[in-house]
């Protein structure tokens, strides 16, 4: 039998990932932030997951962060300035070897809590699948893709893939997992911003193709000075075959920035500038995007970091 998972945050993929678990009978926890999220969540009976129409209601257990039993697995849910603070209410709770899976996007915040918790195997998840919150504890799941789950240590796959393949999960091991999320933190800076500032969807970026040309260009030396030649290579070929292929919708920073919720630009453009300073490097056009982005932020009354 598997260990049991924790997750910590019930949200869109924290609650994807958990209902798919649960009906395939792996042992599961939910990790809510307080009483009140707590007593909403048992009022509403459990998760609910919308999937081609059709939606199930799933009575997985809840528990506060200070729950008393171990913690051998946990997924981290939250969103990437969350998560470092999550893991903390969790950590007095965590086995000697245990493990903490990142979904977050962007990157920094992993690092921050494999520095925090040594003692944690961690293993990052680059995820292209798609999920939004119809209302509190009812996730849809709105678009198929992949997880690439990786050990930044290049540790060998832990066996509870397994448990992966019963819930019906797609994902595969990367062996260069952080190629993986350099490559999509890469194109969510080429795409994001700029969709923000003009407020347009993806597709009409395509009428701004020397902007693009520059913002990648810079994108892949700062690639390449982090030693991840891999995530450089064809960048901007990538850049537009994704704006084609998703030219009808929103970016996720320009649906955040229209709800007025908390973007993760410090862990996207903000974390490519920091890469970009630390090497020295001279990055003219992805500062500045930076700088026009943090202003409509601060407009909106939105956290710019
Ligand atoms: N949604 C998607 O389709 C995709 C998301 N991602 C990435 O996955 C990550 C998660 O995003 P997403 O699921 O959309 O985010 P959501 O905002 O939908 O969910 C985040 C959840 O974390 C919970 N949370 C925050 N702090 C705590 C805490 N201290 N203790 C317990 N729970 C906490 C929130 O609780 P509460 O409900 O109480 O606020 C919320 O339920 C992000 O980095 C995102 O970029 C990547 C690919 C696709
Ligand atoms: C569609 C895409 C690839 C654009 O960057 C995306 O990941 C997002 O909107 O966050």
């Amino acid at each position: 039998m598997t260990a049991a998972w924790h997750v910590l945050g019930a949200g869109s993929l924290g609650g994807l990932w958990a209902t798919r678990l649960f009906r395939a009978g792996v042992p599961l926890h939910l990790v809510l932030r307080n009483p009140q999220r707590l007593a909403e969540y048992r009022g509403a009976g459990g998760l609910t997951l919308i999937e081609n129409g059709a939606s199930r209601l799933y009575p997985i257990p809840a528990e506060l962060p200070e729950a008393k039993a171990p913690i051998e697995r946990l997924l981290v849910a939250c969103k990437a300035y969350d998560a470092q603070a999550a893991v903390a209410e969790v950590a007095p709770r965590l086995a000697k070897d245990s493990e903490i899976l990142l979904l977050q996007n962007g990157l920094g915040s992993q690092q921050a809590i494999v520095a925090r918790w040594p003692d944690s195997r961690c293993i990052f998840i680059s995820s292209t699948e798609g999920a939004y919150r119809q209302a509190d504890f009812r996730i849809v799941h709105a678009g198929r893709g992949q997880n690439w789950l990786g050990d930044p240590l290049k540790r060998q796959a832990p066996p509870w893939l397994a448990d992966l393949d019963m819930a019906d999960i797609p994902y595969s091991w990367a062996d260069d997992i952080m190629d993986k999320l350099w490559r999509k933190l890469a194109i969510n800076c080429a795409i994001n911003p700029l969709s923000v500032l003009n407020d347009c969807r993806n597709g009409e970026l395509l009428n701004h193709p020397e902007p693009l040309r520059r913002l990648c260009c810079e994108l892949s030396e700062v690639l390449r000075a982090c030693d991840q030649p891999g995530a450089a290579d064809g960048l901007e070929a990538e850049v537009l075959r994704i704006i084609e292929a998703t030219a009808q919708n929103y970016s996720s920073m320009h649906q955040d920035v229209q709800s007025g919720r908390r973007t993760e630009v410090g862990f996207l453009l903000g974390q490519a500038c920091r890469a970009a300073r630390q090497h020295g490097l001279a990055t003219p056009e992805l500062d500045e995007l930076l700088d026009r982005l943090q202003t409509l932020l601060r407009r909106h009354g939105l956290p710019a970091d």
